[in-house]
């Protein structure tokens, strides 16, 4: 109930006066269709069926008034009022679909809205901790499941208007009658009960189920490759085999549950009727007329109620979805990364310069709090402005993670990181991601052109500066021969082009921005010997003007590193410059470069470079 009282809220929120509008409309129509039953009593009258015309009842009063219109013209005059009702309620009808669709349709839109923009503004911690599948089932499955239970919802709406206002007309032709069939049906709705707690679990199951589906999906899919390598279609089959069996027994039993309850439902209403009309007759001594009229009224109305009821149990099988989606959006707003200005994403702040250097000062981090497994500890780190610092170290040792610390996507657990002496957080965190420039070992590209992928991080750059920046990636001679040169799509995420061609383009993409910080993360690693050389050497460019971080398993690319630092479980082993720390033979980073090859000079007593 809570739930439904939060949707409502939610809809008057983003709707406003629409839905007021929309349940006015909806009692006119209730109104016109009340009017045209009653028009229904001087029709039987006149057709001698029943004599409506004595007594005091409601019904009679109707009558009384056909002795205005002139002898003759009863007929044609009843007739033509009972036209002009029912085609004004058909046009009222046809505006309140529009509105409701406009209701619904702007509804969803805003929750969608609102949720990725939630989702948008959360730290990168939140990502980190979350199922991307999740996310994605959330942003289509579960707003798919809320847009259809706001149809319900606003159908439910209508339903309880219009039988509102029959019931009120009821009332008026017959109160005693009318409120025996209130009760009644009151006491099944309240025995329906069970069968919406069930719907709701059933329909909370069935979600999970979804984003098991989801995520499954999308491993496989992501994996194809090994599965295909390594033969491992079959077990794949039987993992949605399995899948499958369990949704359709999941299904099957939420629909015995919703079938068994329109069972009872209707049989209960027969019943009822039944009961009704005998206790009508023979206890209420009711007029034939009002009896007659009543029953009209509520065989219209068993309908609707048997579909507020059918409603309510849809409506609970969509709440889980609904409250999977307000719970994001509150876990977003609790991860939100920039407290300080609310709905600024960064590119509103201004680029920090970074004449100083980033410095990280005791800086601890572990993924998991309640696990005594640190990522990074202790961690003291000076990196020198427009310098290259190249961070080693074995898998696992916590490069990564520092440098989501430095580029301020992860907080530190205890100490803090520093840009050019200033804590990092706040505008300070905004202006130093305006500055940045990332590129992952497996970057990302959208499905677009070339040009479009480009763009996307400086939608100000000239044809000019487009075809500089592929120049400096050593990827400019292969886009000029495409035959749409910028304009090719490149595919999904970048499929059409060879891992080492991605990566020489998000380079490219990187450098466009001309960040003050560029953060390279084996970045180079798909590309053969002879590209890696020259982007090297167009890297060692940017030393003086561009803070350069790397990290780099292939330790021949750091040699003119201006500082190498080595990371081992977290900590900080060694810093210091190449030359300085090859030096130091009993060292981790001389055990590494041995590792790689790169042996000792025995003539100048110090580590050379073999390859
Ligand atoms: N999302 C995560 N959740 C939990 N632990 C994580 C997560 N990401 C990394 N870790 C752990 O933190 C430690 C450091 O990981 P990190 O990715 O920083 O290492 P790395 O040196 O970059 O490794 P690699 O060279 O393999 O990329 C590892 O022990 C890793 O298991």
């Amino acid at each position: 109930m809570k739930l439904i009282l939060h949707l409502t809220k939610r809809l008057y929120a983003y709707t406003g006066s629409r839905l007021l509008w929309n349940t006015a409309g909806m009692m006119l129509v209730s109104c016109l269709d009340g009017f045209g039953i009653m028009l229904l009593i001087p029709l039987i009258g006149m057709s001698g069926i029943l004599n409506v015309s004595t007594g005091s009842t409601p019904a009679a009063s109707v009558v009384q008034l056909l002795k205005w219109i002139p002898e003759g013209l009863g007929l044609p005059v009843i007739l033509a009022v009972y036209v002009v009702l029912l085609l004004g309620q058909a046009v009222l009808q046809r505006g309140l679909a529009i509105q409701d669709a406009a209701i619904h349709t702007r509804f969803i839109n805003r929750l969608r809205l609102e949720t990725y923009r939630s989702v948008l503004e959360a730290n990168w911690s939140f990502f980190v901790k979350k199922r991307k599948s999740d996310l994605i089932h959330s942003m289509t499955g579960e707003l798919g499941q809320v847009t259809g239970g706001v149809q319900l919802f606003l159908q439910m709406l209508n339903s309880v208007t219009f039988t509102a206002i029959q019931l009120g007309i009821a009332f008026w032709l017959s109160a005693r009658m009318t409120a025996f069939v209130l009760i009644c049906g009151v006491v099944l709705l309240l025995c329906s009960r069970t069968f919406i707690y069930g719907s709701k679990a059933a329909g909370g199951r069935l979600l999970e189920m979804g984003k098991s589906y989801l995520a499954g999906i999308t491993d496989h899919f992501n994996g194809m490759k090994d599965i295909k390598s390594n033969s491992l279609e079959e077990p794949r089959y039987e993992w949605l085999r399995r899948w499958s069996d369990e949704i359709e027994a999941e299904r099957m039993k939420q629909v015995r549950l919703s079938t068994k309850s329109q069972l009872l439902y209707r049989g209960a209403s027969v019943i009822l009727i039944a009961i009704f009309a005998y206790i009508s007759v023979t206890w209420f001594h009711a007029e034939r007329e009002q009896l007659l009229l009543i029953i009209i009224i509520f065989s219209r109305l068993w309908p609707r109620f048997t579909g507020i009821q059918s409603n309510l149990e849809s409506l609970a099988s969509m709440l889980p979805a609904f409250r999977t989606l307000t719970d994001l959006q509150e876990e977003c707003a609790a991860s939100r990364e920039f407290r300080e200005t609310p709905a600024a994403l960064p590119d509103s702040a201004e680029r920090a310069k970074v004449q100083i250097g980033l410095e990280c000062r005791e800086v601890t981090y572990r993924y998991d709090r309640s696990q005594p497994i640190y990522a990074l500890k202790n961690v003291n780190l000076f990196l020198p402005a427009n310098r290259m610092t190249a961070v080693v170290g074995k898998s696992g040792a916590g490069k990564s993670t520092l440098i989501d610390m430095l580029m301020g996507l992860l907080t530190p657990e205890s100490g803090q990181v520093h840009v050019d002496g200033k804590p990092l957080s706040g505008s300070t965190l905004l202006s130093l991601r305006q500055a940045v420039s990332y590129v992952p070992q497996d970057p990302f590209l959208f499905n677009a052109t070339i040009r479009d992928n480009l763009r996307l991080i400086a939608p100000e750059a000239s044809e000019a500066e487009l075809w500089e920046a592929l120049e400096f990636a050593v990827i400019a001679e292969l886009v000029r021969r495409l035959p749409q040169g910028l304009d090719t799509l490149i595919g999904d995420r970048g499929v059409r082009l060879s891992g080492g061609e991605r990566q020489r383009l998000v380079l490219a993409r990187a450098i466009l921005r001309k960040p003050a910080v560029l953060v390279l993360d084996e970045a180079t690693s798909a590309l053969d010997t002879e590209n890696e050389v020259k982007i090297q050497q167009a890297i060692e460019k940017l030393k003086g003007t561009t803070t350069l971080i790397v990290i780099a398993h292939r330790l021949s690319t750091i040699r003119n590193a201006d500082q190498v630092v080595v990371l081992e479980q977290g900590e900080v082993i060694q810093a210091g410059a190449f030359e300085k720390l090859a030096a130091e033979r009993s060292g981790k980073f001389a055990q590494l470069l041995k590792n790689q090859g790169m042996v000792p000079d025995p003539v100048i007593d110090t580590f050379s470079i073999k390859n």
